[in-house]
């Protein structure tokens, strides 16, 4: 007879589910493992002193259901029982989130975990596909996002588990490729003397991209800011800019291949972040898919191999649902971030 399926008694529900960024705070509740989230307005971090305050504000004081337990996935490292937000002024307590909101229990993620959660299970619905792989459900995948940095994780599939596994992805070196790469490489800010990922591929490397184009030209740069760029593109007056938005994308597409080739990631490389989906009507996809596809001697590889963007509105908080729906089928370890009363 086949063993019963023991009920998971991870967190205890009502769960509070929320994604900490460095400019909003999005939260949602689950009221047991088959509802579906109940969504609450998205919090400034700026407006409020603390991560406390916001919740009582933005969560509690907006409905009936008294959440057990919070999943709370923030960019920036965990370790300690002080957690301080990498672009934000709020630090969370997990301790005194449990004294004083009335929880039993807090877990804390970083936040491209949340996003290799929810790759797990995006579907055709919350995802476009740029050129054409193989689709293989049960394989290794990617996700890597652009935003304030760059989010890199991979999702690899082992003894029937999601494992997310989140590095630092976003600072490994991006080389030139071609003479024209050559040409602005000499012009980029640098960190410490290297052009890392992150130098090109974020909002403020997007501006850096534009400026080296500019001084390569011997232009004087026009633009500070990077939504300038894209609405510069939009309104076609601009060539830098232009430029500046299709490189953008090339460099992305060959990034998402070498991050396709450390995973094996055949189950695909999934674009997520706020600017590529501000971006993806401006871009050539064909020449961003062939970037990602250029990695001899593993061309083979990688013509198979789908790259998607997510167009979920709210990736971080899906993946977050999943695994507090069903933690037994992701291998995410919370050693020394799960803190109970
Ligand atoms: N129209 C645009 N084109 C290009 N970049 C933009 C545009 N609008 C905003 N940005 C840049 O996008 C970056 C923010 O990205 P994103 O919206 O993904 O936020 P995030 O990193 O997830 O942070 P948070 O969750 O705190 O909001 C900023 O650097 C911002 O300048």
């Amino acid at each position: 007879m086949a063993a019963r399926r023991q009920p998971d008694t991870f967190l205890k529900f009502p769960i509070l589910i929320g994604d900490i960024g460095g400019t909003n705070a999005r939260f949602a509740i689950l009221k047991d493992a088959f509802a579906e989230p109940k969504f609450f307005e998205t919090a400034e971090t700026e407006t409020f002193r603390t991560i406390d305050e916001a919740i009582q504000v933005h969560v509690l004081d907006q409905t009936s259901i008294q959440p057990k337990s919070a999943v709370l996935a923030i960019a920036g490292p965990i370790d300690g029982d002080e957690i301080d937000l990498t672009n934000c002024h709020w630090v969370i307590h997990p301790r005194r989130m449990i004294a004083e909101l009335g929880l039993d229990e807090v877990v804390v993620i970083n936040d491209f975990e949340a996003q290799a959660l929810a790759i797990s299970s995006l579907g055709d619905g919350a995802r476009e596909e740029i050129g054409r792989g193989v689709h293989r459900e049960g394989a290794s995948r990617a996700v890597l996002g652009p935003g304030t940095g760059l989010g890199v994780a991979g999702l690899v599939r082992a003894r029937n588990m999601w494992i997310p596994v989140a590095g630092e992805g976003g600072h490994i070196d991006l080389g030139a490729r071609t003479d024209r790469d050559r040409m602005i490489w000499p012009h980029l800010k640098t960190i410490e003397g290297r052009v890392s990922g992150e130098q090109i591929l974020c909002g403020r490397g997007l501006v850096n991209l534009y400026q080296a184009i500019c001084k390569a030209d011997g232009e004087t740069p026009r633009f500070t800011k990077p939504a300038e760029i894209t609405q510069a593109t939009e309104t076609g007056g601009d060539a830098h800019a232009r430029e500046a938005i299709d490189l953008f994308s090339i460099y992305l597409g060959r990034l998402a291949g070498d991050i396709a080739l450390v995973f094996i990631a055949r189950g695909g490389v999934y674009i997520a972040g706020g600017i590529f989906k501000r971006i993806l009507p401006l871009i050539d996809r064909t020449r961003m898919r062939e970037a990602f596809e250029d990695k001899a001697p593993h061309s083979a590889l990688m013509r198979e191999i789908p790259l998607y963007v997510i167009t979920e509105e709210q990736p971080a908080l899906a993946g977050l649902a999943a695994f507090a729906r069903s933690p037994r089928f992701f291998g995410l370890e919370t050693t020394g971030r799960h803190w109970k009363r």
